[in-house]
């Protein structure tokens, strides 16, 4: 896990570049995606059509690449964001929603990813081993969870699973769940905490991998990156919790304490929360 004044450093660059990430995201959480980014120091800029995406990403400081309520026009613009990215070498996070889910999300993000390369996947248990099962002999999830992980690995399996897909894939990878597992294939760190009243809102995975997109534009390497978005992340969801539990709210007030205790933290560092 990065040292602390490392996450002060992450948060001094962020407030010093406000980087804009183009997102390609999914309309059930994109308002969400764009304040978050607000909320944290960046900005969004979401445009998915095929004749503007690549210029987009050109002006853009990083890449967010959110496959969630995919269609063919959507991905062929995810296609052409990221070759633009990478070509720019702009850091690129996918987030493989879903991508069990059906024959055509399995076939579309094989597609994407033998010819984008991402910096980071963020990714839940059972998108992981689905993506894994892609590309290797791994067999795929029997069953399915949709949006939401069916599988509930072990510590050590989801350690496993991390390690095999930054290898495969040979980038980083952020496996959230009840505990997160960030790999870069050589090191990995487990990242626990934070209230599972975030499962109860839906968009607390693609709101974390824009804010991986966002940090990954003011850190040193993608494994820092997806460390300190995932320790913040679940801190933040801890002091969201406890500040609803103060005032009797429920979950509508937890989903706004998100992004209260976000910018507070990366904007107030002082404030005792
Ligand atoms: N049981 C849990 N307890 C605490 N935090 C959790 C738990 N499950 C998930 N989280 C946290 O919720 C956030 C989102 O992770 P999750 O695995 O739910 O993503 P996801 O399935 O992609 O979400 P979505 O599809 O809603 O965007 C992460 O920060 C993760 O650490
Ligand atoms: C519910 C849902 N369906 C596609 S994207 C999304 C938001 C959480 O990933």
């Amino acid at each position: 896990m990065p040292h602390v004044t490392d996450i002060e450093i992450i948060f001094q660059n962020i407030r010093r570049k406000a980087p804009k990430i183009h997102c390609l995201t999914n309309p059930v959480t994109m308002q969400d995606v764009a304040n978050l980014l607000l909320a944290a120091g960046g900005s969004a800029v979401m445009g998915q059509n095929e004749k503007e995406a690549a210029e987009i990403t050109g002006f853009c400081q990083g890449t967010l690449l959110n496959t969630g309520v995919p269609d063919e026009a959507k991905i062929n613009a995810c296609i052409l964001a990221g070759k633009k990215a990478n070509a720019l070498r702009h850091p690129v996070v996918l987030d493989p929603v879903g991508v069990g889910a059906s024959a055509f999300r399995r076939e579309t993000i094989k597609n994407l990813l033998a010819q984008v390369h991402p910096d980071l996947i963020r990714c839940n248990q059972e998108e992981a081993a689905v993506l894994c099962s892609l590309f290797s002999d791994r067999t795929s999830p029997r069953s399915h969870g949709g949006v939401e992980s069916a599988l509930r690995l072990t510590e050590s399996d989801v350690c496993s699973t991390a390690k095999q897909t930054a290898n495969l894939f040979r980038t980083t990878v952020l496996i959230t769940g009840a505990m997160d597992v960030v790999s870069d294939g050589e090191n990995t760190q487990l990242l626990t905490g934070g209230d599972s009243r975030i499962c109860r809102i839906t968009g607390g995975g693609c709101m974390l991998s824009a804010l991986c997109a966002l940090f990954l534009c003011a850190a040193d390497s993608p494994f820092d990156a997806a460390c300190a978005a995932g320790t913040l992340w679940r801190e933040v969801a801890c002091c969201a919790g406890r500040r609803t539990d103060a005032t009797h709210g429920g979950i509508g007030t937890f989903h706004t304490q998100l992004f209260d205790v976000l910018e507070e933290k990366i904007f107030n560092t002082e404030t005792d929360l």
